[in-house]
């Protein structure tokens, strides 16, 4: 056990308003800690409350939230309480601060009733020597605890209550648990006691909902931002892949050795892809709550110690789980929420190191959790919890993370601003696939849309009957577990399910593995150009029954012009066109010119003509052009030759691009293409853009100059280099 060199700041009770200052409390930081200084908002929300303000701080999961009162315990003589809704967290706390030297302790059922005798005795002196007391919220309601500490209070010993994951006071949030409500009268019991509520819940609701409810008094606000840098967000479309199994397998395996969690919603999916992917010779285990706990235990002690590199699980595997290099957060199933989806995928990169995010949409999957989530509200519309909400929310919650994959743009800004947050444009850096591959991911949703809108004409029967079946089954008893607690016993926290051998498990964590993140991380990287090198060479393989069209892509291409037709009429009012027969010719075209070349340069024409409509700011223009031969302004620019099948929006994008800048491949290529693709539309720009080269013109100019380029910038070049994309992009088209 490591002993601080640093005597912990021992105030005499005399001295117990004396200010500690910032350098003190650095010096205490590094003594303890090993941390260089405090991060974002920590010292001042310290500083808050060593002067007996209350706090609400709000920070990222692996903001260093914890920081906020193990600090003041550090600070001043006496006793922090802090309240946890896990014993699992609490243990795996107090673990690693007895490793620190520090005194601390927790209060629990799980514990002998001699441990917790001898806790109850050190409290009762005059002097304790515990500076930190972990409890539960349901012992904080029982009077006698309450009573203790009100006496410990008045002996002047109480200098802090904590309430770490306060957002599950909230019923609007995401983990809400009933026992939280109980520490309403925290206020009124031990009145100028300060109070910290610690989150990591962005949801403005429940941000007031926890002030309000724990009845904070002028409390100090303090907000982090949510973002995340160091991951990177991404989708993956099912209904366009063959085999989701198959690519989830090569995603972890061709990132190598990397630790990683899967999150399914059905154990019986956990147990299928862990079989899979095991047989395919990654290291992985299931973990949900229908194995026993014994089974569980030791896949988290596998896990923890680097023996099993990845965990399949349910939202079992939640709140205390605390490796701090997990790489990849798989959602093999689209979570509940944006919280969850955060919460989740925050998991990821405690570290602070460069990891990834990836969710795998599928639209059976948005279906089912549609019908799960009405059977939710219509059961919380039965029981009192419909009093607190919670029978509005789920869809409204829902639908954010259905935008999240189905809508186009940045990831990063639809999670950041889903929790209120304003984003500026530059906050990315291309940390997405939206921003990094904004073409492939457009057409990847152009794809979606007809898949979706064939599996509507096919009905979602069989999805729903499945998850009737697998409700009954209790094969989602995590999800619906996360909001039905029901308290056990006074002092015990029903958290047995899901939460009690994952953190016993990370409490004995060795996990220092150091060395090889950077291999680690390279491999990440590569999995990843990996992944989009394989979507090219699909491409390129071309395989004829993958790249028809089918007469009922044709129909739901015809239906997108006619709606956005339709849309444009209502926009500019006074569109006199047949929009049955425009569509009709509209859809002809792309047909005709693109049918052979394949579904993905029709799809992208069609994509072009929606956007037109959904962009061009004159009716006269539309109707000219639907009159006028069905040119979209796009054809209309003065070309020497036949277009090739390479979309035209690409080609403009490259040649837009050598205007601004000669180089290839620039870093803003997205914004680019986007201004392109609306100022094309105008008369303006269609004089003055240059002649459109060939496809194989383009390819082999680009390849030229790709060979100019000097060895040694091709040496340099290595992740995230425009050159690097500038070659993806050419393997693409
Ligand atoms: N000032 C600091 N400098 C460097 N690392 C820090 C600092 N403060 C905390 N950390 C580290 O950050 C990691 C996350 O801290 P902590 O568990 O307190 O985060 P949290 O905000 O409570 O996250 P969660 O929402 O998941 O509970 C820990 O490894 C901790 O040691
Ligand atoms: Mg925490």
């Amino acid at each position: 056990m490591k002993k601080s060199p640093l005597p912990l700041q021992n105030l005499g009770a005399k001295d117990k308003r004396r200010k500690c200052g910032r350098d003190a409390l650095v010096k205490l930081l590094r003594w303890n800690f090993g941390h260089p200084d405090f991060r974002g908002n920590q010292l001042e929300a310290i500083e808050a409350i060593l002067s007996g303000r209350d706090c609400f701080c709000l920070m990222p999961t692996g903001g260093g939230k914890s920081m906020c009162y193990q600090i003041p315990a550090l600070a001043k003589t006496g006793i922090v309480l802090v309240i946890s809704p896990l014993i699992a967290l609490m243990e795996n706390q107090v673990m690693a601060l007895k490793e620190k030297g520090i005194a601390a302790e927790f209060l629990s059922s799980t514990q002998t009733s001699q441990l917790r005798n001898k806790i109850h005795e050190d409290l009762d002196r005059g002097q304790p020597s515990i500076r930190l007391l972990y409890v539960t919220p349901e012992l904080i309601a029982t009077s006698g605890f309450m009573s203790k500490l009100k006496k410990i209070h008045g002996r002047g010993l109480l200098n802090l209550i904590a309430v770490d994951e306060a957002h599950c006071i909230s019923s609007w949030g995401h983990d809400f648990r009933p026992s939280y409500r109980k520490l309403s009268s925290l206020r009124n019991q031990l009145q100028d006691v300060p109070i910290l509520a610690l989150t990591a819940t962005a949801v403005p609701k429940v941000q007031k909902d926890v002030i309000d409810s724990l009845n904070l008094q002028n409390p100090l606000v303090l907000k982090s931002s949510f973002n995340r840098p160091n991951i990177y967000y991404e989708v993956r479309y099912k209904d366009l892949m063959d085999d989701a199994y198959a690519d989830l397998c090569d995603v972890l395996k061709s990132a190598g050795d990397v630790c990683a969690i899967v999150y399914c919603l059905e154990r019986t999916t956990c147990d299928d892809l862990s079989t899979h992917l095991s047989k395919n010779g990654i290291s992985c285990a299931a973990y949900h709550a229908g194995l026993n706990n014994k089974l569980r235990s030791s896949v988290l002690d596998d896990w923890i110690c680097s023996k099993i590199q990845v965990v399949v699980a349910t939202v079992a595997f939640g709140m205390g789980i605390d490796r701090k290099d997990v790489r990849i957060v798989c959602h093999f199933n689209i979570p509940k929420s944006m919280e969850a989806f955060y919460q989740e995928s925050g998991r990821a990169g405690r570290d602070q190191l460069p990891s990834r995010s990836l969710l795998y949409y599928g639209v059976d999957d948005r279906k089912r959790m549609e019908f799960i989530l009405s059977i939710a509200e219509s059961k919380k519309l039965q029981s009192s919890d419909s009093e607190h909400g919670l029978s509005k929310k789920s869809t409204s919650d829902f639908n954010l993370m259905v935008e999240y994959c189905e809508g186009f743009g940045c990831r990063r800004k639809k999670i950041l601003e889903s929790f209120g947050e304003e984003v500026s444009a530059s906050l990315c850096k291309k940390s997405c696939d939206a921003c990094k591959h904004p073409n492939l991911v457009a057409k990847y949703l152009e794809e979606l849309t007809t898949a979706i809108a064939v599996r509507q004409r096919n009905g979602f029967s069989k999805i729903l009957s499945s998850s009737t079946d697998a409700f009954e089954n209790e094969n989602f008893s995590e999800f619906w577990n996360r909001n039905d607690e029901a308290s056990g016993s006074e002092e015990d926290i029903s958290d047995s399910e899901d939460g009690f051998e994952v953190a016993k498990g990370i409490s004995r964590s060795k996990f220092s593995k150091k060395t090889g993140i950077n291999e680690k991380i390279e491999l990440l990287q590569r999995a990843e150009e990996n992944y989009y090198r394989n979507k090219a060479h699909d491409k390129q393989a071309n395989r004829p029954d993958k790249n028809a069209i089918s007469g009922a892509l044709r129909e739901s291409s015809k239906q997108r012009l006619l709606d956005a037709l339709k849309h444009a009429h209502q926009r500019l009012g006074d569109l006199k066109v047949d929009f049955e027969a425009s569509s009709t010719i509209l859809e002809n075209e792309c047909f005709k010119k693109y049918g052979k070349s394949g579904k993905s340069f029709y799809y992208s024409q069609v994509a072009s003509k929606v956007r037109w409509l959904s962009t061009t700011s004159s009716a006269a223009e539309i109707t000219n052009q639907i009159g006028t031969g069905i040119k979209s302004p796009l054809e209309n620019i003065t070309r020497k030759e036949e277009p090739s099948p390479q979309t035209v929006s690409t080609i403009l994008h490259d040649e837009r691009k050598k205007e601004v800048n000669k180089v290839i491949g620039e870093q803003h290529c997205g914004d680019i293409e986007s201004k392109t693709s609306v100022k094309a539309s105008t008369p303006q720009m269609q004089t003055k853009l240059p002649a459109i080269p060939s496809f194989s013109q383009f390819v082999n100019s680009r390849k030229s100059k790709e060979m100019q380029q000097p060895k040694a910038s091709e040496e340099k070049e290595h992740h995230h280099s425009p050159n690097k994309h500038t070659k993806k992009r050419m393997r693409l088209q």
